[in-house]
């Protein structure tokens, strides 16, 4: 009964990319030689703090028996179902997983009126795949618990909720094998998570394993096992109070520009520590505000935080209100000397190099004597032939790097000596469009 619907095996698709889809073809059992202790492609053991990987065929706060297995084995080439297909992580793991993984996907979203019922996505979906709003998943998870009605056995279903606690324990009222993930970042325009960290929480895996371990490699992020707990507290951190000390200084900016001016008039006296923090409170602002929302509100260990950053500040504020000697050595002694004992030597020299190395990529980026130039040849030697158009008349290449456009096309911003003649540049760009080495971007 349990297992009505469970297709162990699929005649491979005929479409061109399913064939061309990961493969990942098990032997039955062939999971167990698969752990979390072994390095997996994409997949560093980046375990935090307190969190150790357990051992294979171990369940990470499951109460599943060490060696349980599923009651049945993955099929290899699993349908896939999204419930919250229609949104915005929704449609880049249908993208991820058609084009990167060659599988078929399936969905659920009142959002999207010609998408799949949730019934059918029960009954046909091999992996259940929830990206709905954070308000609404643990409840919308319990749901699917009582509509699924141990159909899911067998299955696994997956989540990708920026909080993991109340998810992750709803998915294991389940029957089904259970992993909650959370990417580090918002839908990526580059089909792949590489470069981005994914938070992973084991729950209950036994046959599912291995498929699951191809998946991370494909998504190609920073794999980083941790218990939902773990990861909750440690976003109160990462995200909500991240989100909310941006917030906060939006909120003092727009409360002194009748003093000082809206942030367009502080801009041209930026330092690169303003610049960044603009840049952070403009992207919350530019994205879907009911994550933000509920990341603060759904977050149990948001509270604590928020307040641990004003009792902070209020400190803060107290020493430097009082203004004396007596105040400022506080303020050394509590903000400087203990914060840069706490971190340590070697936290500090990084952070410190990164901050540099940004602040240098900032002074690129606000060069005007630049190109942006998308290269439509992706092969080696590309590059090389558009260095040397410019190399050929002499123009010298002060800076060079690989980025983004809005639309999401990747290009190449080259930057050039400020005394680099107008002339040639122009017979350089003229030239990239005549050979068709590169494709100058507008600005
Ligand atoms: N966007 C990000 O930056 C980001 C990053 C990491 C993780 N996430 C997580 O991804 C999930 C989705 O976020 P998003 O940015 O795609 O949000 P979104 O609002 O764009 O998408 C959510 C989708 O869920 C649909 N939905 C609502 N109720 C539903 C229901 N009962 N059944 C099925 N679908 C339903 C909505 O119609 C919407 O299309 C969230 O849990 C979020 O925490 C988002
Ligand atoms: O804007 C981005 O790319 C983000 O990183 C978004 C961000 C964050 O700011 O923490 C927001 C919500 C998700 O849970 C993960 C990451």
């Amino acid at each position: 009964m349990a297992r009505a619907g469970i297709r162990r095996s699929r005649a491979p698709s005929s479409t061109a990319s399913r064939d061309s889809g990961t493969a990942w073809c098990p032997e039955p059992g062939a999971g167990r030689t698969a752990t979390r202790d072994s390095p997996q492609p994409g997949c560093g053991d980046g375990v935090a703090g307190n969190q150790r990987p357990a051992p294979a065929g171990a369940c990470v706060e499951s109460g599943l028996p060490r060696g349980a297995r599923s009651l049945s084995e993955p099929t290899q080439r699993p349908r896939i179902g999204i419930v919250g297909s229609a949104g915005a992580y929704g449609r880049w793991l249908r993208a991820f997983f058609e084009t990167r993984m060659g599988l078929e996907v399936i969905g659920h979203d009142p959002a999207d009126p010609a998408a799949t019922g949730e019934d059918a996505l029960l009954e046909q979906a091999d992996v259940l795949l929830f990206s709905a709003p954070i308000r609404r998943t643990p409840e919308l998870i319990e749901r699917y618990v009582r509509l699924s009605a141990g159909r899911e056995a067998g299955r696994l279903w997956l989540d990708v909720t920026s909080v993991k606690a109340a998810p992750v324990a709803a998915m294991l009222r389940s029957q089904a094998e259970v992993a909650g993930l959370h990417p580090m970042a918002a839908p990526p325009k580059s089909p792949t998570l590489k470069g981005r960290v994914l938070v992973v929480c084991e729950a209950r895996l036994s046959s599912w394993r291995p498929w699951l371990e191809s998946l991370l490699a494909a998504l190609e992020a920073e794999c980083v096992r941790a218990t939902p707990e773990r990861h909750d507290r440690a976003m109160a951190l990462v995200q909500a109070m991240v989100h909310a000390s941006h917030l906060a200084q939006a909120g003092v900016l727009r409360e002194q520009a009748g003093l000082v001016g809206p942030l367009a008039a502080l801009m041209p006296l930026r330092s690169a520590s303003f610049e960044m923090d603009a840049a952070v409170a403009a992207r919350i602002l530019s994205l879907n505000p009911a994550i933000y929302e509920d990341i603060q509100f759904g977050n149990p260990h948001a509270p604590e935080a928020l307040r641990a950053l004003a009792a902070q500040l209020a400190r803060m504020a107290t020493l430097v209100g009082q203004g004396d000697d007596v105040a400022r050595a506080g303020f050394r002694a509590e903000f400087l000397d203990a914060n840069r004992d706490a971190w340590g030597e070697q936290a500090l020299a990084l952070g410190n190099y990164t901050y540099e190395r940004i602040g240098y990529l900032l002074a690129d980026l606000s060069d005007t004597h630049t190109l942006g130039v998308h290269l439509p040849e992706d092969r080696p030697g590309s590059l090389r032939s558009l260095l040397h158009v410019f190399e050929r008349r002499g123009v010298n290449i002060a800076s060079l790097h690989s980025s983004r456009t809005q639309a999401g096309e990747l290009h190449f911003r080259l930057g050039f000596s400020a005394g680099t003649p107008a002339g040639q540049l122009a017979d350089a760009v003229a030239e990239l469009a005549q050979t068709g080495i590169g494709r100058v971007l507008p600005d």
